[in-house]
């Protein structure tokens, strides 16, 4: 393929929660690129680990099988087929399943239900539960891999969870994630990851469950990576939609974006300086992003991520089958699954990154997209050669 020339990265998964497996169809990753499991299972392992995990993440130990589109330790450039097993299809398989009637307000059971038409709203929280973003992770994973053979790290880190805020100012991003890896509340802050710890274990004992604000980076992004051409190729416009579409994330900003408002633009944007013949920005206030298009600084994004629905205490409902008001009853659930929820979000950032990558490069193999990548324009003055000459830009036809 040529340079420039679009070919869309994709992925579709399918698997309920409960079922045999998921399973995930990535296409459009380029030939060449060594992959195997075990550089999967780390992503995986860490979706599965943190506080405020329910007892779910005991039973079940991820591990994605590669069924297609690697040989011989490389991909293909073939759609690439992973597969997850879930454990505890083994509990529920062959058994007579009690109906579930009573849906939950904030859960998917209700809404599920009123659009499918089910007698029994298991079916609805089979396939919206979160357990599907297992299949993300991998694509993530594999995504994250490709990203790295180009200097391109991703990573995030918890911010807030219920009203305890970390203290990040002046950390550098790279530390943050680094230390968030260590910290079994993704928290870069040990003061706030202590308080946020307490904090999880409050809300437990409350039978209650908490939300929190997850932060995800991506570092050493080149610029000119989207586009403002057209509203679905904005940057912002697709990291949003991706981030949007991982259960329980309700509010997405770039940069500091809500704190912005609260400022004059004089104080908001990024002033544009010389060192050398490198154009430099002294802030980052826009997140890495103007008019839809990386601009070389580091890409900071933000998630809110509401407590989730599953609550210990009952909640009122009603019972659908009795035709009564009522309240939930309780399953197994997760009460902040907020830590383990950061992974899902770096995967999906790393996968719209390396689509808009390849759109800017072109290219079927690593071998022939490597050498395009050194040639990426950098923000230099001798990478811009303007001359000054005025431009008669319309001219009747
Ligand atoms: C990692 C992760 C784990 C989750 N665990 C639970 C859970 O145990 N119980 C629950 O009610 N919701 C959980 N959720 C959220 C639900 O899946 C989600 O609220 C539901 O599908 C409805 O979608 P919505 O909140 O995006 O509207 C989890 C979400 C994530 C990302
Ligand atoms: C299974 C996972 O998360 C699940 C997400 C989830 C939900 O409603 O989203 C509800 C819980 O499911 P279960 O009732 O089986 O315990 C979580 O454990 C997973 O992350 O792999």
């Amino acid at each position: 393929m040529e340079e420039g020339e679009t070919m869309t990265l994709r992925f579709l998964t399918a698997g309920e929660s409960h079922g045999p497996a998921l399973s995930v169809i990535l296409d459009g990753i380029p030939a060449g690129l060594p992959l195997n499991e075990d550089i999967l299972a780390r992503d995986l392992t860490r979706r599965q680990q943190g506080l405020g995990a329910g007892a779910r993440m005991k039973l079940e130990h991820d591990r994605a099988r590669i069924l297609g589109g690697v040989m011989a330790g490389v991909t293909t450039g073939a759609p690439l087929a992973l597969l997850i097993e879930n454990a505890d299809h083994a509990r529920w398989k062959g058994k007579d399943i009690p109906p579930f009637t009573t849906p939950r307000p904030g859960h998917a059971d209700l809404s599920g239900a009123l659009k499918y038409g089910y007698r029994d709203l298991r079916p609805a929280l089979e396939r919206a539960s979160a357990r599907e973003t297992a299949a993300r992770v991998a694509v993530g994973a594999v995504c994250r891999h490709l990203l790295g053979q180009f200097g391109i790290q991703v990573g995030g880190y918890v911010v807030s969870i219920g009203g305890v805020e970390s203290r990040l100012e002046g950390m550098p991003y790279a530390e943050r994630i680094a230390r968030a890896l260590e910290s079994d509340v993704s928290c870069p802050d040990a003061q706030a990851a202590e308080d946020m710890r307490a904090a999880i274990r409050t809300v437990m004992q409350a039978r209650d469950t908490l939300g929190g604000v997850i932060e995800v980076a991506a570092l050493n992004v080149p610029p000119g990576l989207g586009s403002y051409a057209q509203w679905d190729r904005r940057l912002e416009a697709r990291i949003g939609a991706a981030l949007l579409s991982v259960p329980a994330i309700k509010g997405v900003e770039f940069g500091p974006a809500f704190a912005n408002t609260r400022l004059p633009g004089t104080q908001v944007h990024d002033p544009i300086r010389l060192e050398g013949e490198r154009i430099i920005r002294t802030g980052n206030r826009s997140g890495g992003l103007e008019g839809g298009i990386t601009n070389g600084e580091p890409l900071v994004v933000r998630a809110a991520m509401k407590p989730i629905a599953t609550t210990l205490t009952p909640q009122p409902t009603v019972d659908l089958a009795q035709g009564v008001e009522t309240e939930t009853r309780y399953e197994r659930s997760d009460f902040c699954p907020v830590p383990r929820a950061v992974v899902i979000l770096e995967a999906m950032l790393a996968f719209v990154l390396t689509d808009a990558l390849l759109e800017k490069l072109g290219g079927d193999s690593l071998a022939e997209i490597l050498p395009r990548f050194e040639r990426l324009r950098q923000a230099r003055l001798s990478d811009l050669p303007m001359d000054g000459t005025p431009h008669r830009f319309w001219e009747d036809a």
